[in-house]
C-alpha cells in the first residue's frame, strides 16, 4: 500500500465532502482504539474543525487514558482540534433503571451492549447538529463489509466513512505512518461494550488478520469444504458472521406496494 498517498487521498476526500456539504468540520467518538485514533487524525489533517468526543460508560481506566493521551497529542499538533468529554455512565444507568426488569440478566447483555453504542451515536449527532459538523465513522472494511461487527444505528450510524475501504492491518499501517501513540498501536482491538476487558478476538474466535484472510478467500469464491483445521474454523466463523449480518451491509428492505393497489 502507498500509505502516504492513501493518507493524502482520504484527507482530500474528507475535506471535499465537507465543503460540498457546507459543513465546517467533523465529530469523532474517540475510544482509545486504533480505528478512532486513525480516523480522528485524518480528520485533524483536513484543517477543518474536529471535535473529539469521549463518552465513557463504565469504561476501563486504561481505555480512557489512551483516549485522553491521543486527544492531547492531536491538540498539541493541530490548532483545529477540540475535545468534549461526556460522561454517559449515569445516562446509561438511568435508562437501564427505567426499563422493565428481566428474569435473567444474561438475556439482555447483548441488547444493553448495543444500547451503549446507540447512546454514543445520539450524543455525536447532538454535537454535529449543534455545530454544523459531520459525524465521521470509524468502521474498517472487515467490520463493516466482512463480519458486520458493529451496532446497527450505533457506531454504524454515521455520515461518512473515511477508513471503511481499509482492512484492519491497513488501518494499523496508517496509524504507524501518522504517528499514533504506541499504547494504541499495541492495544488489542475491543468494542469496550461489556464492562470487562474482553477483546474482539475473544468474542469472535478469530483475529483480524485471520478474518482478512477469510474475507479474501470468500471474495474469490472459495468454500468451506476446501479448507481443513484452523483455516476451516476461521472460514466458517467468517461466513457465519457475514451471513447473519448481511442485513447491515445492504439497504434496508422496503415493502413496495404493487401499482394495482395504489
Ligand atoms: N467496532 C466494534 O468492534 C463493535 C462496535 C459495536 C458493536 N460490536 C459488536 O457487534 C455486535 C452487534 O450485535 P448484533 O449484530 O447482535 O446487534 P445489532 O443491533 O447491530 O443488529 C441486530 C439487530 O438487527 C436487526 N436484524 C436482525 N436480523 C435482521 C434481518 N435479517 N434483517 C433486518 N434486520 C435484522 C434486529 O433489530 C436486531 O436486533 C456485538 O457482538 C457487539 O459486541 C462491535
Ligand atoms: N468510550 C468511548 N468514547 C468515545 N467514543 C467511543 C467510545 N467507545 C466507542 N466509541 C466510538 O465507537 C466506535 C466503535 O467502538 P468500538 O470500541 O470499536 O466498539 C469507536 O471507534 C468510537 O468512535
Ligand atoms: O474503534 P476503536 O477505535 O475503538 O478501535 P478498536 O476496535 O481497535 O478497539
Amino acid at each position: 500500500m502507498q500509505t502516504e498517498k492513501v493518507i493524502t487521498h482520504i484527507v482530500d476526500w474528507l475535506k471535499n465532502y465537507a465543503q460540498k456539504a457546507n459543513c465546517d468540520g467533523f465529530v469523532v467518538g474517540v475510544s482509545g482504539g486504533i480505528d478512532s485514533a486513525v480516523t480522528s487524525t485524518l480528520c485533524a489533517k483536513t484543517n477543518l474543525n474536529l471535535l473529539c468526543v469521549e463518552m465513557p460508560i463504565h469504561q476501563g481506566k486504561n481505555q480512557v487514558t489512551r483516549a485522553d493521551r491521543h486527544i492531547e497529542w492531536l491538540m498539541e499538533n493541530f490548532p483545529n482540534v477540540n475535545r468534549q468529554p461526556v460522561n454517559l455512565t449515569p445516562v446509561f444507568d438511568s435508562l437501564v433503571a427505567s426499563l422493565p426488569k428481566v428474569e435473567n440478566e444474561e438475556d439482555r447483555h447483548m441488547s444493553l451492549a448495543n444500547t451503549r453504542a446507540r447512546l454514543r451515536m445520539t450524543t455525536l449527532y447532538y454535537f454535529a447538529a449543534l455545530k454544523g459538523y459531520l459525524v465521521a465513522g470509524t468502521g474498517n472494511k472487515v467490520e463493516d463489509f466482512g463480519i458486520g461487527f458493529y451496532t446497527k444505528y450505533g457506531d454504524g450510524g454515521v455520515d461518512l466513512s473515511p477508513i471503511a475501504d481499509l482492512l484492519k492491518t491497513e488501518v494499523y499501517e496508517l496509524g504507524r505512518v501518522l504517528g499514533v501513540n504506541e499504547d494504541i498501536m499495541t492495544a488489542p482491538p475491543t468494542d469496550g461494550l461489556w464492562g470487562d476487558s474482553r477483546t474482539d478476538e475473544d468474542q469472535i474466535g478469530a483475529s483480524y488478520p485471520e478474518l482478512e484472510w477469510a474475507m479474501k478467500m470468500d471474495n474469490i469464491g472459495k468454500t468451506s469444504d476446501e479448507f481443513t483445521g484452523r483455516e476451516k474454523t476461521v472460514f466458517d466463523i467468517y461466513k457465519r458472521y457475514n451471513t447473519n449480518n448481511k442485513h447491515k451491509m445492504i439497504p434496508i428492505p422496503i415493502c413496495e406496494i404493487p401499482a394495482h393497489l395504489k
